[in-house]
This record gives C-alpha cells, structure tokens and sequence, in this order.
C-alpha cells in the first residue's frame, strides 16, 4: 500500500489576510502525515501593481505576465509571501523548505506557446515538470515543500504559473509513490450553489455534475480552472480532491470530487 501524502493550496484571499493565513498555518502544521504546501497570491499582487500604478491584466484566469511584472510577482510570491509562509511554519515546528521550481531544478516549466494570446512569461506544466524523486527525499528527510508559483525554463528563464496547475501536477506526480489527496483551499466551504450563501456547499460533485453546473453558470470565474485542474488530478492517479475553508480544514462541510 501506498504511504499517504496530503496536499495542499492556498491562494490570494487567504494570504491576504495576515491572520487568516497564520490560522491557516498553525492548522495545517498540526496534520502529522507528509504534507505538501502550495500557495497563490494573485489578489495581494495585482494590489501590489495597482499601487505602483501597473493595471493588472488576467485572462482567463491566467496572468498575462510581462518582464516588469515578472519582476514584481517574483518579488511577491518567490520572496515575501513564500519566506512569510516558511517562516510562520518553523514558528509551529514544522521544517519548511521554500521552493521556487528553479531551486533544486524542482519543477521545470515551458513558455507558453503564442496563439491568440501572447500571456507573455508564463509557464505551463506536464507531470514530467515535476522532479518527482527530489520532493520524495525532501519529504523522506521530514522536509515540508512550500512552493510558490514561481518556475523556470532550464535555460535561464523564470516562469509564473496559476498555482492550482501547480498543485494538480506535483499531485499527479507524486501519485506514483504515494496515495495522495489533493486539497484546494479558499474563503468559501466548498463550491456552493449560490456564492452569497456560504451554506450552500455541494457535498458531492462528479464529471457529469460538473458539466451541468458550468452550463448553468453556477460555478464561474476563478472556479472553472480550479475545478479543471481538480478533475485532471482526478483522472491521472490522486486518490481524493478536496474543495474546502483554508480555516475549516477539519470539518466535514466541503466538497469532494468524483470521477463518476
Ligand atoms: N459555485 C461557486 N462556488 C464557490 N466559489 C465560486 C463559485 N463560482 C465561482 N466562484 C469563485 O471562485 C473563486 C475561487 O477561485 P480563485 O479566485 O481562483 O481562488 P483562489 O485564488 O483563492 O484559489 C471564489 O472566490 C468565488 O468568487
Ligand atoms: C500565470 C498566473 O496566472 N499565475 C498566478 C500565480 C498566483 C496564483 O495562482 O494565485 P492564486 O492561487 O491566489 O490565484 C498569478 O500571477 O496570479
């Protein structure tokens, strides 16, 4: 039998709150089994550059990244929100390692290819991206990975990827060796079916109720490529998905996916 590896993400609006995120921390530090962290940051960044007088520009819930924004989010992400969330860890005891994917070649991206969007420094990933053998000895050594989605192409080039992409391809990866449950973790309890109501979890969702649900517009926006990086996962190997409260992390209201 497979050991158990547990995953997580985080994105912007838990981190943007300072006390949410050290909550977050001092919850996640107490899960025994080796974990993972994952952590975005995408609204404190485009806060950043709107403060510095740089619209920020999103499609399709991707970054489009140029060299001066490359520069600010490497700042943010690789520099105060990683080494902010490495150090609030070792402050519970847990041995943190902060990652960007050029650190130890960890994750290796590839540009974007230009099609009708030029997103600019952005990187996409495959399992293949992941060092899959390198984060096994990390976690051997009682290592924590904390990655910030932050990579690089191999020749020199650092790359900025979605941080959900990043969470499902180190779960897919890491599926070989461990049974892995992947947990993407936001402000809500789960996808909901009325985004004013934070009751309204939806307990279960599969393949086919995910169709529906983007048909009719209930899940949107940042959502749909979390729920596609979450089915991906799903398909090639993670045992478990998870959609969930980064501050609920132990209750029973989420959502969970299924394939059928
Ligand atoms: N049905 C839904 N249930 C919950 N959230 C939804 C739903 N549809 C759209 N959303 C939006 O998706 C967002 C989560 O995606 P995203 O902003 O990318 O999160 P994060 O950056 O925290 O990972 C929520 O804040 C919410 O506004
Ligand atoms: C290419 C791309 O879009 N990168 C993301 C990385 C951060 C992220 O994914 O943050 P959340 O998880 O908080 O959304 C961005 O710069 O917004």
């Amino acid at each position: 039998m497979k050991p158990e590896l547990r995953i997580f993400k985080i994105g912007g609006g838990i981190i943007d709150s300072e006390a949410d995120l050290l909550e977050f921390v001092r919850l996640f530090s107490k899960i025994r089994e080796p974990k993972i962290l994952v952590h975005g940051g995408g609204k404190g960044a485009s806060e950043m550059m709107k403060n510095l007088g740089i619209a920020p520009r999103m499609i399709n819930g991707r970054r489009i990244t140029d060299a001066a924004t490359l520069d600010l989010v490497t700042m943010f992400y690789a520099g105060k929100t990683n080494k902010q969330i490495v150090v609030a860890l070792q402050s519970h005891g847990v041995n943190a390692l902060g990652l960007s994917g050029a650190d130890g070649n960890v994750i290796q991206a590839v540009k974007r290819p230009v099609r009708d969007i030029d997103y600019g420094f952005v990187g996409d990933l495959s399992e293949a991206s992941v060092n899959t053998e390198l984060v096994h000895q990390f976690l051997t050594l009682g290592l924590t990975p904390v990655f910030c989605p932050i990579n690089h192409d191999g020749h020199g080039q650092l790359l900025n990827t979605n941080a959900d992409t990043i969470a499902a391809s180190v779960a897919k990866a890491l599926s070989k060796k461990y049974a892995v449950a992947l947990h993407f973790c936001f402000e809500k309890r789960g996808v909901l079916t009325d985004i004013n109501d934070d009751d309204s979890v939806i307990m279960k969702i599969n393949l086919a109720d995910y169709a529906e649900l983007k048909e009719s517009g209930i899940i949107a926006d940042g959502m749909l490529p979390k729920l596609e990086n979450a089915f991906d996962a799903l398909q090639f190997g993670v045992d478990k998905v998870i959609i969930e409260h980064a501050l609920h992390i132990n209750e029973d209201l989420k959502t969970t996916l299924w394939l059928n």
